[in-house]
């Protein structure tokens, strides 16, 4: 069995972070472990208060994981403070992690902020340089790339910018931000690559950004291509959606529970 590993922060209404990448790498027929950043007591409304592990024990974590079942592919969330980044930057080097997706995560659907401004300086220069691939929505993209973004063209232009500087392939989400789920897969070397969405008109999209970062891990844990990931991820996460679940007094979470036949290939 393949086996993916998510490395975030706990959500208690467990529509996102690691509640949502277990969930999505299970339905993806991935085996799937945790290494837990922090708690956070969260619901569909809003986050009420985060209780961050020490970096000591996050390291701890990481040192049971890879030293009895080495993760096929990795993904990793809410990473709130430079020590925690930096614990995740070493043990991923010191265990030559292979397949990594970082879910640049900055702020929570609800608008809660999720990482310390003095820490995405360290994002920049410890973890994202590591990444297979890294996944920013258009704020986090606007942040790393220190441009704008209006238009599919500065999308394009922003992924650019962001994979040259960093060194890492870039998938720029669209998502609620833009009218349509247009993504943008950025690669150095190649020509980009646009995944056209369809929009559904679904306000319950609470944890969309955990669950396509752990569905695309899931299928590089199976041996796929990032191009090849992306595509199964984006059709993953449609058909989430597509099921319209209504949950909680807010942005609610999705359906994975849904039925992942027909043109979603396992
Ligand atoms: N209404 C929608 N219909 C179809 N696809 C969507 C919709 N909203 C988001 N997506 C897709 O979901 C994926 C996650 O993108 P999104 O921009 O929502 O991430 P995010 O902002 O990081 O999420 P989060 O709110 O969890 O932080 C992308 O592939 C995006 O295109
Ligand atoms: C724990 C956690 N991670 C990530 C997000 C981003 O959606 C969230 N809301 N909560």
């Amino acid at each position: 069995m393949f086996t993916a590993l998510t490395i975030a922060g706990s959500d208690s209404s467990g529509g996102a972070g690691i509640q949502a990448d277990i969930k999505t790498m299970t339905a993806n027929r991935v085996y799937a472990m945790s290494a837990i950043t922090a708690l956070t007591a969260q619901n569909t409304t809003g986050v009420t208060d985060i209780m961050e592990v020490t970096p000591k024990f996050l390291a701890e974590q990481l040192d049971s994981i890879f030293t009895d079942i080495n993760p096929d592919a990795i993904k990793t969330g809410m990473v709130s403070s430079s020590e925690l980044i930096e614990t995740i930057a070493d043990k991923l080097t010191e265990y030559h992690a292979k397949n990594i997706v970082v879910d640049p995560v900055m702020v929570a659907t609800s608008g809660a902020r999720l990482i310390s401004e003095e820490a995405i300086g360290t994002l920049k220069s410890k973890l994202l340089p590591l990444a297979t691939v890294i996944t920013p929505n258009i704020p986090e993209a606007e942040v790393l790339s220190e441009m704008e973004i209006k238009t599919e063209a500065d999308m394009e232009k922003a992924a650019e910018t962001i994979c040259n500087t960093l060194g890492c392939a870039v998938l720029l989400k669209g998502g609620h931000q833009l009218n349509d789920a247009n993504d943008l897969l950025f690669q150095k070397g190649k020509e980009p690559v646009w995944f056209h969405g369809k929009r559904i008109d679904n306000p319950n999209t609470h944890g969309t950004g955990c669950t396509l970062s752990s569905a695309i891990a899931s299928n590089l844990a199976k041996g796929r291509d990032l191009e090849t990931s992306v595509k199964y991820a984006k059709n993953y996460i449609s058909g989430a959606l597509a099921d319209m679940l209504d949950l909680g007094k807010g942005s609610g979470p999705m359906n994975h529970a849904f039925a992942i036949e027909g043109e979603y290939e396992r």
